[in-house]
């Protein structure tokens, strides 16, 4: 296999013919764009991808996080020392496929132990045609990014020449002003009624006689975040990312729900033009996470930018004055607080370890938006109370 080009759609994984042994030692190369080579050994797929290289400090969740919809085009490095502990289970995943292009990893562990665990995760990545890199040193690796910035490379267990690699590095597009909603969104609108029977849900409030109505935009919506509005009461219909504001308001919501998703949220027209409409001519309940809380910026008149080298991790701090909760987050762009039309918008949170905005909330509407994922998985569920302000919005106006 060649690999999966830079451009391929990015819903169709491509399997590798064969299931390789763990004890496999076919090496591999990761390239990045400044010419940096790091040397280890072949995992997942074998074959070569491109993409944006990020790193994920998680100490679990690795199932989760590499079928999360937003790490669509990217190569995770996972600081975790040894992945693949608890091999991998058909509940654990947030789409039906990986996402991520590739992984990086310092070590994987041959033999999962784990009553749940059906497959381990190098087979499960050759199946998904994720193709990997043991034996890396991502503590250099991450240092390296954290440096310089998240930036493109490629990995290759085919015997690709590394300046072959690194020429198709410097030809791959930037995540920047890349709209990949689009691509990974549902093509048909549909429901869902399956809620997570975490054991945190018997703090919720008593069930409504009648779901609240939600409608859904995917713009590469996570399972657990469906699962979570049903667990808080709210039967969800998801539309694709194009929808427009008659196509939402013919399902009679009581809130509109604007998804997480992958790319610059700026290059996302659709969705921006949907939240603008939105804001305009509903006084609807809207909740935004990540790219839909990016997006609900952007629909005010705000900017994006790209942070340095992104927050991806499981114990972000994130607060607003006398409260903190430790937060799941993963994402490459942030709002300018300065671009807020102060006026309309309130800065709720703020991202505690470099003062990024963290929430938002509108001062004469019940709409708001959060930056990191309060639908945990992997991750805390400190922020799960999210959900419930949502449904309290719906609650209020029935
Ligand atoms: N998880 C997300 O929704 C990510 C949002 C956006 N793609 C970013 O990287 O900032």
């Amino acid at each position: 296999m060649i690999g999966i080009p830079a451009d391929a759609p990015l819903d169709t994984p491509q399997a590798a013919p064969e299931i390789p042994s763990p004890d496999d030692a076919t090496p591999a190369v990761l390239v990045l764009a400044d010419g940096t080579v790091l040397r280890g050994l072949a995992c997942g797929a074998r074959g070569s991808v491109c993409g944006e290289v990020v790193f994920n400090t998680g100490m679990t969740g690795y199932q989760e996080v590499l079928t999360d919809p937003s790490y669509a085009g990217q190569l995770i490095t996972f600081t975790y020392p040894e992945l693949g502990n608890t091999g991998v289970n058909g509940e654990d995943l947030e789409a039906d496929h990986a996402h991520a292009r590739g992984c990086i990893l310092r070590q994987l562990s041959p033999r999962p132990s784990n009553w749940r665990s059906e497959e381990t995760l190098d087979h499960w990545l050759v199946r998904q045609g994720v193709v990997g890199i043991r034996g890396v040193d991502t503590r250099a690796l991450v240092r390296h990014l954290r440096e310089g910035g998240a930036l493109n490379g490629a990995i290759a267990s085919d015997g690709t020449d590394p300046a072959a690699l690194l020429e198709r590095v410097r030809a791959a597009p930037s995540m920047d002003g890349l709209n990949l909603a689009a691509k990974v969104s549902t093509r048909e609108p549909y429901t869902w009624d399956r809620s997570c029977a975490a054991a945190f849900d018997t703090r919720l409030q008593p069930r409504p006689d009648r779901p609240y109505r939600v409608v859904a935009i995917d713009f590469g919506i996570k399972r657990a975040i469906l699962e979570r509005l049903v667990a808080h009461g709210c039967s969800v219909t998801v539309l694709p990312a194009a929808a427009t504001l008659e196509q939402v308001l013919a399902l009679e919501p009581e809130g509109v729900f604007l998804s997480n998703g992958p790319g610059d949220p700026a290059a996302v027209a659709e969705g921006i033009a949907l939240a603008r409409d939105l804001l305009q001519q509903s006084q609807l309940p809207v909740f935004g996470i990540c790219l839909g809380h990016q997006i609900l910026g952007l629909a005010l008149g705000g900017r994006s930018f790209k942070l340095g080298y992104g927050h991806r991790g499981l114990n972000h701090p994130c607060g607003s004055p006398g409260s903190v909760e430790i937060t799941s987050q993963n994402h490459g762009f942030a709002l300018d607080a300065a671009s807020l039309p102060a006026e309309r918008v309130r800065i709720t949170h703020l991202n505690l370890n470099d003062r990024t905005v963290a929430a938002l909330a509108l001062r004469h509407q019940p709409v708001f938006g959060i930056q990191y994922h309060p639908e945990a998985s992997p991750g805390p569920h400190d922020a799960d109370h999210h959900f419930a302000r949502f449904v309290a919005l719906m609650a209020e106006r029935r």
